[in-house]
């Protein structure tokens, strides 16, 4: 089990667990539009075995029960996301009532539970008819979004506890159109720039657009990792302050300071949309709170043949997980303590953190992990940052984007050809945090 307790995190700590509509509802049908996910997903190349999320957890059909097993585990939480294509199937214009009853059946249901719901607006589903006319490259995608932000606070923004605007930019932006990893799967430093501008115009016309409609508990999601160089040469330490530039402080440096930091635009500089330098007012409109996601650490060294930025990750001597990714607790307690120090001083919450294990219910590693991370949490609220909440990733095994299904995340096992979830270890020590008990319903 873990080795806090729930009052070392303050009365009024929130502890919830976090999903994404792709990656668990399935339900593709009752006039959900295309995302580009569906897309992407299909096409050969893009994802593990070609895997879909067209299944998923069948979340869809099956929420209620998943949501029992928040209750059951004692989270006062859920952050979820909304389907953009399920609720505007085109991405703009007609509303599809049938999503919106969906996600008005899920909201009441986390009520009912007690559960608050922490929205997120944007987790990487875009309508494919939006992509059509360009996506993340267009900049009218400002408006679409921020369109679609009003709808949701007008159907459903009265009982929401908090709202994100997007889901990791870095990730809709840099991972998905300079890296090519995830949808659209772009591998081209111009889309990149104009996408790295275009998510966070977006997300500050979304957060006036919200605030005209007297939206409140407004936020955005970021991810964060701490980049250190492969070696104390002054190259390789320069890679990871370019990386860290690349990852980090192109989000915090423009959404806090309302400047991009100069080393990553001197990169970017040829390929920023006219006058982005104008919008920058609009893209750090002020947010009432924050959300880090936190998973790992990265190592870099200087790489000059890798052209535009020339970095590489090289592989590091810490215990992994199953995706790779080192485990480092300590660079969580880092990331928050310096954006309380050197960024903003609302409200921050870790919105996600876990491991990937590759199969199992008993996940004494996953116990580890966690209890690693919720003891840099406690860690940096002793210096000062101001962290309300943490939600573990995931509550579910779920579609893991280009890994597809093999790599589970969730603190519930999933077998997905019989839907039936099985609680883990994990959930059980989080059970007993959160209860002082281990119950199932
Ligand atoms: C690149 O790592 C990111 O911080 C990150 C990790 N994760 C994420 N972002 C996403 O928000 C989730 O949808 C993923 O399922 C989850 C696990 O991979």
């Amino acid at each position: 089990m873990f080795s806090h307790k729930r009052a070392d995190f303050g009365e009024d700590f929130l502890f919830g667990a976090a999903t994404a509509a792709y990656q668990i509802e399935g339900g593709q049908t009752d006039g959900r539009g295309s995302s580009i996910w569906d897309t992407f997903s299909t096409t050969p190349g893009n994802v593990h075995n070609s895997e879909t999320g067209k299944f998923a957890c069948d979340h869809y059909n099956r929420w209620p029960e998943d949501l029992d097993l928040l209750a059951d585990g004692g989270f006062d939480a859920y952050r979820f996301s909304f389907a953009w294509p399920r609720l505007i199937p085109e991405g703009v214009g007609q509303v599809n009532q049938k999503g919106v009853d969906f996600y008005d059946r899920l909201i009441d249901g986390m009520l009912e539970r007690g559960l608050k719901p922490f929205a997120t607006l944007y987790h990487w589903d875009l309508p494919s008819a939006l992509q059509d006319k360009g996506g993340w490259l267009n900049r009218d995608i400002a408006d679409w979004f921020a369109d679609y932000a009003v709808m949701v606070h007008k159907n459903f923004g009265d009982r929401l506890e908090t709202t994100a605007t997007i889901n990791e930019p870095w990730c809709v932006a840099f991972l998905s159109h300079m890296l090519g990893v995830h949808a659209p799967g772009y591998r081209d430093i111009r889309a990149a720039a104009r996408a790295s501008h275009h998510v966070l115009l977006a997300h500050g016309t979304a957060i006036n657009a919200l605030r005209a409609e007297g939206g409140k508990n407004l936020g955005i999601v970021c991810n964060f990792e701490v980049a250190q160089g492969a070696t104390g040469k002054p190259e390789d330490m320069g890679a990871a302050r370019l990386w860290d530039g690349i990852f980090n402080r192109w989000y915090l440096d423009g959404l806090f300071k309302g400047k991009y930091p100069s080393d990553v635009l001197a990169h970017f500089a040829p390929h920023m949309p006219d006058d982005f330098a104008d919008d920058m007012a609009v893209v750090s409109t002020p947010i009432d709170w924050f959300g880090v996601n936190y998973y790992t650490r990265g190592l870099y060294e200087h790489a000059p043949e890798r052209g535009a930025f020339p970095l590489r990750k090289v592989d590091g001597p810490l215990e992994k997980t199953a995706i790779g990714w080192e485990i480092f607790p300590e660079g969580l307690e880092e990331i928050l303590t310096r954006i309380s120090a050197d960024y903003t001083d609302i409200p921050l919450y870790v919105t996600e953190n876990g491991m990937a294990e590759i199969e199992g219910t008993d996940d004494p590693r996953r116990i580890a992990y966690y209890n690693g991370h919720l003891g840099a949490v406690l860690a940096a609220q002793k210096r000062g940052a101001d962290v309300r909440g943490y939600f573990g990733w995931s509550l579910l095994d779920n579609y893991e984007w280009a890994e597809g299904y093999d790599k589970r995340f969730g603190l519930v096992h999933v077998d997905y050809k019989t839907q039936k979830r099985t609680p883990k270890s994990s959930y059980r020590a989080f059970q007993s945090l959160l209860t002082g008990a281990n119950r199932s319903r």
